[in-house]
């Protein structure tokens, strides 16, 4: 027998034996599981966890391997916690409830950001099939409040552009409100500068649009140096008021449907910087509903301040083996340099690795919000 061979039959008999302390390991877990269930005790406990790896650690005969014992024992604790999940059975609750489909009718009153017109508008239409009855709202925040004050039972907002990003007024919004995603949609954003109809391209000063419409555009409108660009409002609303003003000097930059419901003129097409431009749009409801095995979950959370709040945080979902998305940070308002973290992941609440990953964030965490899970467009992110 070689050296090798012969090592190679030693670590068998290692693993065995580990095997063997495993299993006796996992019925122990198991049997305090039982105990917390007739006693109403929470699955996690990371004092208890914490405890075990400084011990586990400062009892090393070889400091080398203090990183690896760490490691290898936060995958045991959370395979533990994981199966005692499953053996309690949700007395650990997330608050959310499974329902089949979201029903949307002709009396369903939907809040969408913007006018007639909006790309937000579009978005709804396409969602929900051109059911409902969609009320526009001159803000974001105003949606946000439509649901608040139980005026409209749907929202519709843009929350991400493929080429300009996030919008993070949204972010701020989604921590501040109790309103949840239950959907999302994409929809190809095409930009088109519009005119009165006597208008003609030599004739503009100055160009209304929403935020985003200019600076998707940054790139056909720098070849005009001597226009005045005026944001605010949506970018339909922008179609609107050059409509209304009847001036022929400004022009607006909107949607197709914006421009013709305003009876405009399209002075130049197509001018967005990127060529398949893209917005991703969220469908809220102010119920804790998601529709039953949908595979994406959004949250967010505030980390205490200290090192290496962020890399624990984080491991929650490695040793619980679940796909981040998207992370996205926004500062605290009235709080210097202090972050809120966003996070979009692969899963759902039903999955036994997600509860175990949310309930030790929410244990961990200073707040922590399920902002909301939902079927995914493909791709999307
Ligand atoms: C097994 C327990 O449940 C969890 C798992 C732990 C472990 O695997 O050692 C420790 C603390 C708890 O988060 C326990 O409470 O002891």
């Amino acid at each position: 027998m070689n050296d090798m061979l012969k090592l190679r039959n030693e670590i068998d008999e290692v693993d065995k034996k580990l095997k063997e302390l495993f299993e006796y390991r996992m019925d122990l877990v198991l049997k305090i599981a039982e105990y917390k269930k007739k006693n109403g005790i929470p699955v996690y406990d990371p004092a208890r966890e914490e405890e075990k790896l400084s011990q586990l650690k400062n009892s090393l005969a070889d400091k080398k391997n203090a990183d690896a014992v760490v490691e290898l024992f936060s995958q045991i604790m959370a395979i533990s916690r994981r199966a005692q999940y499953a053996a309690i059975n949700s007395a650990d609750d997330l608050g959310f409830t499974a329902v089949d489909e979201f029903e949307a009718g002709d009396d369903t009153v939907i809040a969408y950001y913007g006018e007639t017109g909006s790309f937000t508008e579009q978005a709804m239409l396409e969602y929900f099939d051109g059911k409902g009855k969609g009320i526009p709202m001159g803000t974001f925040e105003e949606v946000m409040e439509a649901l608040k004050n139980n005026k409209a039972d749907y929202g519709v907002l843009p929350i991400e552009n493929s080429s300009t990003g996030t919008l993070s007024d949204i972010f701020d919004l989604l921590a501040e409100y109790d309103n949840y995603i239950i959907g999302e949609h994409v929809v190809a954003i095409n930009h088109i500068l519009w005119g009165l109809p006597d208008a003609e391209l030599s004739d503009i000063k100055r160009v209304y649009s929403h935020r985003q419409g200019l600076l998707q555009c940054s790139n056909f409108l720098k070849k005009y140096p001597h226009w005045e660009l005026v944001e605010g409002g949506s970018t339909a609303g922008a179609a609107k008021k050059v409509s209304m003003e009847n001036d022929i000097t400004q022009a607006a930059i909107a949607s197709r449907r914006a421009g013709e419901t305003y009876g405009l003129k399209i002075l130049k097409p197509s001018i967005h910087n990127e060529e398949h431009n893209q917005t991703r749009f969220i469908i809220i409801s102010n119920k804790r509903n998601y529709i039953r095995n949908a595979k994406r979950i959004s949250i967010c959370f505030v980390l205490p301040h200290k090192s290496g709040a962020l890399y624990h945080m984080l491991s929650h979902f490695i040793h619980n083996n679940i796909n981040l998305t998207k992370i996205e940070s926004r500062p605290i308002k009235g709080q210097a340099f202090r972050y809120r973290f966003f996070i979009d992941f692969e899963g759902s609440l039903e999955d036994l690795e997600v509860k175990n990953a949310l309930l030790s964030i929410k244990k961990e965490a200073l707040e922590m919000k399920i902002l909301g899970s939902y079927v995914p467009v493909p791709n999307s992110n």
